[in-house]
């Protein structure tokens, strides 16, 4: 059995993620984690998803827990992964990372830790995206530079990051393909006088509303016809379920950055 962590378990992904892992055969839960402020410490984390008591107490200190897992999932604020990031290089944990919002230095700490550690770190765990990353590569090599490109996401009125990590993962996938560098020709949102459109560009829209749980178009326009890729969450289990497959298949890999594309064996 794979002894899992959850840090940040009474948020929107962490009570989904205690719920995957209690209910999966090959997976228990190690430890369940949350803010040193919260009313949660000292309750069964089963309760809390309404699964009855599973025999683990809700603790405010990941530190204090590092002997009763193997693997930790993270889905929190990028701040709070730094942290729990150099306590598992610290203690040699493997980490499945799920946060978003990273800045490049964060980002490049990441792919540093990954050389103690094994690291799965993913914008997105549902399989449905990830085979549209696939589709966003055949579609921006076919379509070439006779298309505008815009990459269109909504989500939810609790979401603190924008654009969402999905939508700059399919802006990089597309750049990639067309060799451009997504730094350079992204757009995020118009106002004003703001020219004719550059075709180089690639646009990035945000819309943030109610319980909207993500949705992601990504827009190739051209004259006389154009081609959407969409996805649309309707659960959050569809993360949840792909950060446990993640942390069963880390298991067996050695120190080194992985995504859901290697989990699913698509690269
Ligand atoms: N990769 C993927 O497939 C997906 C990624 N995400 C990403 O996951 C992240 C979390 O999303 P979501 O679950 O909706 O957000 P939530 O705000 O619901 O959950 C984050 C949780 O982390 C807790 N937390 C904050 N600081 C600490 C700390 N120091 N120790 C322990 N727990 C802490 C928060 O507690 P409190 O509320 O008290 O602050 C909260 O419960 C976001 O970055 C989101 O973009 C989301 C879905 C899918
Ligand atoms: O915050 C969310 O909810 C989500 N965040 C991820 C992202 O930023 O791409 C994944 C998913 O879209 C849900």
């Amino acid at each position: 059995m794979l002894r899992i962590a959850v840090i940040g378990a009474a948020g929107r992904m962490g009570k989904n993620l205690v719920e995957v892992i209690c209910q999966n055969d090959k997976t228990t839960l190690g430890a369940a984690i949350v803010e040193s402020t919260s009313s949660l410490i000292g309750v069964d984390a089963g309760e809390l998803v309404g699964l009855g008591k599973v025999g683990i107490v809700i603790d405010s200190s990941l530190e204090h827990q590092l002997d009763n897992f193997d693997v930790l999932i993270d889905f929190t604020h990028p701040s709070v992964t730094m942290n729990n990031l150099a306590l598992c290089v610290k203690a040699k944990k493997a980490i499945v990372i799920g946060t978003t919002g990273f800045s490049e230095t964060q980002k490049q700490q990441i792919a540093e830790a990954s050389k103690q550690i094994p690291i799965v770190f993913s914008a997105n765990y549902s399989i449905g995206i990830n085979l549209c990353f696939k589709l966003l590569d055949m579609a921006a090599q076919v379509l070439g530079d006779d298309v505008d490109i815009e990459v269109l996401e909504a989500h939810h009125r609790n979401k603190v990051d924008a654009p969402s990590g999905t939508a700059l993962r399919m802006g990089e996938v597309v750049a990639n393909a067309l060799g451009r560098d997504l730094n350079k020709v992204a757009v995020y949102g118009r106002e004003g006088q703001t020219g004719v459109r550059d075709r180089e560009t690639i646009g990035f829209a945000t819309v943030r509303a109610g319980d909207i749980v993500g949705d992601h178009t990504v827009l190739f326009a051209a004259e006389g016809e154009r081609v959407e890729i969409t996805h649309k969450a309707s659960n959050r289990m569809i993360y949840a379920k792909g950060a446990v497959r993640s942390a069963l298949w880390l298991q067996d890999q050695g120190s080194g950055l992985y995504d859901m594309q290697d989990v699913l064996g698509l690269r």
